[in-house]
C-alpha cells in the first residue's frame, strides 16, 4: 500500500459529526472576542474579498470537509459555487445542510457575524439562502490525482479557488504536499485566485475514532511551496493558537491565510 492509499484508509474512519464539534462549536467556535480563532479566519476572507478584485464566474471549494464557513465571503463574487469534498460522508452533511435538512449543522452563528462584518444589515437567514441556491454541485476531489476533480471542471477554467485545513491533512509527506498543491493550481485560470487556510506544524487531529496525521509545514514550507506551484502571495498572515485554543484534538500550533494569484504564464 502506497503511502496516499495509507491516508486514504486512515480517513474511512472520520466521523463529520465529531469533527464539528472538535472544531466549530465552542471554546474554538468562540464570536465573543474579535481575536478568537474564529474570528480571525472570518475576517481575513471578509477583507481579501472586500477589496472587490477576487470576482468571476466559478468559485471552487476544495476539501470542504464538512464545513461551510470558508466560502461565506468569497461566495458573493461568484457566479456559481462549487463545493468538493473526497468522503461521501462530508458530502452528505453539506447535501444536508444545503437542503435544510433535519439534523444539519447550524451555522447561523457565522452567517450572524459575517453579516456583521459586511455592516449591511442583512438578516442572516437572507445571506444564508443565497448561498444555498449558489453551490450548484456537491462533487468528489483527490487532490492526490492530477486532475482533482475528474473531468468535472477542464484545467485553467476556475475563477477562484478556496481551501481550508485540506492539503496538509491528507498529504503523507511533503513532496505529496507540493504535489496537491501543484494539481489543485491547474484548475485556476491564470491570474485566478487562490484564498487559502490550514493547519501549521500540525502531525495529527481527531475526528471521533480517526486520528489522522497530517504533514507538519511551516510559514517558509507554504510560501515556497506556492512559489513553486507558480503563484503570487497577495497576503500572508498566522495565527498563533492560544493555550486556551489546545483542546487536545490536534496538535496545531497556528492558522495560516494566504491569498494568492497564478502566475499570469502559467
Ligand atoms: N485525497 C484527498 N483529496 C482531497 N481531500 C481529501 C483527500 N483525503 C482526505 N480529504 C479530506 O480532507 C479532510 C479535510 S478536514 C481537515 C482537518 N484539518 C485538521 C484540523 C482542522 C482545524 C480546524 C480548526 C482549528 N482551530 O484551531 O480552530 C484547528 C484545526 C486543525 N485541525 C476531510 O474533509 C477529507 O475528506
Amino acid at each position: 500500500m502506497s503511502s496516499i492509499q495509507a491516508v486514504a484508509e486512515s480517513y474511512r474512519l472520520f466521523n463529520p459529526r465529531a469533527y464539528l464539534q472538535n472544531n466549530y462549536v465552542p471554546p474554538r467556535a468562540d464570536f465573543t472576542s474579535d481575536d478568537s480563532i474564529m474570528c480571525w479566519k472570518l475576517r481575513r476572507l471578509h477583507e481579501a474579498c472586500a477589496k472587490g478584485e477576487i470576482k468571476g464566474r466559478i468559485l471552487v471549494d476544495i476539501g470542504s470537509g464538512p464545513t461551510i464557513y470558508q466560502l461565506l465571503s468569497a461566495f458573493e463574487h461568484f457566479q456559481e459555487t462549487i463545493m468538493t469534498d473526497y468522503l461521501e460522508v462530508n458530502r452528505q452533511e453539506l447535501k444536508m445542510w444545503l437542503n435544510n435538512q433535519p439534523g444539519a449543522f447550524d451555522w447561523s452563528p457565522y452567517f450572524e457575524h459575517v453579516c456583521k462584518l459586511e455592516g449591511k444589515g442583512e438578516p442572516w437567514k437572507d445571506k444564508q439562502k443565497r448561498l444555498q441556491t449558489r453551490v450548484s454541485r456537491v462533487i468528489p476531489v483527490d487532490i492526490h490525482k492530477s486532475s482533482p476533480l475528474g473531468g468535472e471542471l477542464a484545467p485553467g477554467s476556475v475563477d477562484c479557488l478556496v481551501s481550508s485545513f485540506c492539503l496538509e491533512a491528507c498529504s503523507p509527506n511533503l513532496e505529496a504536499f507540493q504535489k496537491a498543491l501543484e494539481n489543485v493550481v491547474t484548475l485556476l485560470k491564470p491570474q485566478g485566485h487562490f484564498l487559502w487556510i490550514g493547519a501549521l506544524e500540525e502531525s495529527y487531529y481527531l475526528a471521533g475514532e480517526a486520528r489522522l496525521s497530517v504533514v507538519p509545514v511551516t510559514e517558509d514550507i507554504v510560501k515556497k511551496a506556492l512559489c513553486t506551484a507558480k503563484c503570487v502571495v497577495r497576503e500572508f498572515s498566522t495565527y498563533v493558537i492560544p493555550p486556551s485554543m489546545k483542546v487536545g484534538v490536534d496538535d496545531v500550533t497556528g492558522i495560516f491565510f494566504v491569498w494568492a494569484q497564478k502566475n499570469a504564464s502559467k
